[in-house]
């Protein structure tokens, strides 16, 4: 098995040790179930200029603890102040360390601004724990479902209010699962098999994305001169999460990444 089949056959297993724990009913009396939602796709696709969704990341399967020391609370109230256009928390514990309480801290001190529930989703029920929790937008590897899976959770996603961003890595992810139900889609850099990054793979896969929908590069992603190379091939938003988490202070990671990105659009003379 490679790590993201274990990632799934793990999740699955969560998934109805969940169910036992929690009916669907229970989800939907929690406090923020009925939220009104923010859309982060509107969000992007009125920007004039590259925006970054900054993620809250502890560990990850490819690099192991990234940042132990720092609380969700903090970190996304700064990255909120630093600019950021919406906000990623991982919700898995056995892979990336997170957590329904880091999304709760996090969603409890940012209240304006779109939350993406970080995830692997292959079961409607985590839908609805998305949205107890808070969450405005989900993720959908297509590298984990098949083209019909997409389809009926991503339309059961905008039944209960949720955004829905598709995540693919190639050309054939790309085919056999983009559909009008999809609210972004997310060309994920990182081959979730090999772990090598690259972002030739947003390059390559721009040109095959309809303008209509929004597109952002993800992973890998660490400075202004790449962010601003991929927002001329269409990409309109960049998820960033362990070039922030790495450092002591992540929210003054993106404040300085934001004002590279100024400094480069000015000298750069780019009108963007
Ligand atoms: O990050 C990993 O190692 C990973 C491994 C297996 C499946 C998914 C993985 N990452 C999820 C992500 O999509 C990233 O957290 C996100 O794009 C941010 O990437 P980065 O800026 O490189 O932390």
């Amino acid at each position: 098995m490679n790590i993201l089949e274990k990632i799934i056959a793990r999740k699955k297993e969560e998934v109805s040790e969940s169910k036992a724990i929690k009916s669907i009913s229970a989800l939907e009396k929690e406090t923020f179930f009925d939220r009104k939602t923010i859309s982060a796709a509107k969000a992007l696709r009125n920007s004039k200029y590259p925006r970054i969704i900054s993620e809250f990341k502890r560990k990850s399967p490819s690099k192991g603890i990234i940042n132990d020391q720092v609380l969700p609370e903090i970190v996304t109230s700064d990255y909120v102040d630093a600019g950021a256009v919406a906000l990623s928390v991982l919700t898995d514990q056995d892979f990336f360390g997170g957590s329904f309480a880091d999304f709760l801290k996090a969603r409890k001190a940012n209240s304006g601004i779109p939350i993406l529930r970080k995830d692997f989703i292959v079961d409607e029920y985590q839908l609805f724990e998305a949205r107890a929790i808070g969450a405005d937008m989900i993720l959908l590897i297509a590298a984990c479902l098949t083209p019909g899976e997409i389809v009926t959770l991503s339309k059961r996603a905008h039944d209960l209010g949720l955004e829905v961003l598709l995540e693919v890595h190639n050309e054939q992810e790309l085919a056999a699962s983009l559909g009008d139900t999809i609210d972004i889609v997310g060309v994920n850099n990182r081959n979730l098999k090999t772990f090598d990054t690259s972002i030739e793979t947003s390059i390559l896969l721009s040109e095959q994305i309809p303008d209509s929908f929004v597109k952002i590069s993800e992973s890998g992603l660490k400075d202004a001169d790449t962010i601003l190379r991929l927002y001329q091939h269409g990409y309109k938003g960049f998820l960033i999460g362990e070039t922030f988490m790495r450092t002591a202070n992540p929210g003054t990671a993106l404040a300085d990444l934001q004002k590279d990105l100024t400094q480069h659009r000015n000298i750069n003379s780019l009108v963007l």
